[in-house]
This record gives structure tokens, sequence and C-alpha cells, in this order.
């Protein structure tokens, strides 16, 4: 299992200060972006100008989470925009395989997202071609909603495959991660957390950032332990 990491998204920051805004959590080690195109999910934000604007303006790695229709078509360019990360939906790429080798090979790391509804296994063979799996702890689409607690056995299993298979794939969450739920999702085998408005509401987000840390390594099981 990787180290913990914190990757606030910018979804609940201010979108007129955003370079204000991701300076306020400077121990965070990736900003997360939430792309939306209003086809995949019912919400809009921003493309790859803003993604580049932003990228030029901190020098904390950018992790895009691609939440757009056609996205074989559209992710290679967020990598041009400086991105260190890049996530598509599986249930949105027409081939994903295809489309993870082209990230890795532009020089970014290329990450898989499944919606909570969207099982692990069919994709088990798979995970050698990624650098990060996201399984979503809310429907994609809003910052703000209530996790889904039903998504924890599948990180188990997902964490499960990951060790069958020795690799060194990340496990990325996102969607209702806060103080009282991070415990739950690194004790089942999680280790990189988006967190939004759980950052983005606190009186001082790098604090949170730091308390989300410490709260994530204190329920990482020790190696051997059962999930
Ligand atoms: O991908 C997302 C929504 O689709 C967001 O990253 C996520 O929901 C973060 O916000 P919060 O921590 O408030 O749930």
């Amino acid at each position: 299992m990787g180290h913990v990491q914190i990757t606030p998204s910018i979804l609940n920051a201010d979108f007129a200060a955003l370079g204000a805004e991701v300076a306020r959590i400077g121990s965070a080690d990736w900003v997360h972006v939430d792309v939306m195109d209003n086809h995949f999910v019912p919400n809009l934000t921003f493309g790859p100008t803003m993604v580049e604007a932003l990228a030029r303006s901190t020098s904390t790695p950018l992790d895009a989470h691609l939440m757009i229709a056609d996205v074989d078509r559209h992710a290679p360019a967020y990598v041009e925009a400086g991105c260190g990360s890049v996530t598509f939906h599986v249930e949105a790429a027409s081939a994903p395989v295809r489309l993870a080798r082209e990230i890795r090979a532009q020089g970014a790391r290329a990450s898989m997202a499944l919606r909570p509804a969207t099982p692990v296994e069919p994709y088990e063979d798979l995970l050698p071609e990624l650098d990060m799996l996201l399984l979503m702890t809310v429907e994609p689409g809003f910052g703000g909603q209530k996790f889904l607690d039903l998504v924890l056995p599948k990180i188990r299993r997902a964490r499960a495959l990951v060790e069958k298979h020795g690799l060194e794939t990340w496990l990325q969450v996102d969607g209702g991660v806060s103080l009282e739920t991070i415990e739950r999702c690194a004790a089942a085998g999680a280790d990189v957390f988006v967190a939004g408005s759980a950052v983005y509401s606190a009186d001082d987000p790098d604090a949170m950032v730091a308390a989300l840390r410490e709260r994530a390594e204190s329920a990482v099981p020790a190696a051997g332990e059962a999930r």
C-alpha cells in the first residue's frame, strides 16, 4: 500500500480566485480538478485552458478527474495542460487500455474511475495499465454529497486485487470524504483521498489537510492485519 496522500478538490473553492484558493492548501499532495461537461454528469465546470492556467499558478501537481463524455478524444489535452495525473471514467471510455497507454506515453500517471455501481472485478486484467484506480464514493457530479458506505466492500476487493498481482496501483476515493469517513476508507485499503467540502468549508483548509492525513494514517492496517 502506498503512503497516505491528501488531494483537495477545488470544486467547492471560490472559482473567481482559484490561484489563491490553491495557495491555501500548500501541504496537499495533489490538487484535484473536477472537469465536468454537462453530459457525462449533470454539471459543468471548466476545460483545459483553465486547467493550464491553474497548473502555471502552483507547484503542487494537478490530478484531473475527467467526468466527460468522449473522453478518449479529450483526455490528452489535460496532460498537455500540465496535469501530472489524468483520470478517465471507464463508463465514458471506448478504449480504456489504449487511453491509459496514451496518457502514460505522454508522461502523466494514468488513472481510471468507477462510479459507485460499477464493479471492479471486470477490470482486474487492466490494473497493470493503471497508476491509480478511483473508486467514487458518491455519484459523480456535485460536491457536498453524503459518503456512500456501500462502496467500502469494493475498496477492500480492489485492494485485494492490487495485492494479488503485486502492483503499486494507488487506490483513490472521492466523494463525502471527511474527518468522519476517512478512517473507514483507509481501513478498507484506500491510500489517496480526495476531499472537497471538508477542506474548503474549514476555516483553515491546510490544517484540515493535515488533520485528514493524520486520521487516515492512524487507520491504515499494519502489514498482514485484516481489513
Ligand atoms: O468528483 C467529485 C464530484 O463528482 C468531487 O471531487 C467530490 O465530490 C468532492 O467533493 P466532496 O468532498 O464535497 O464530496
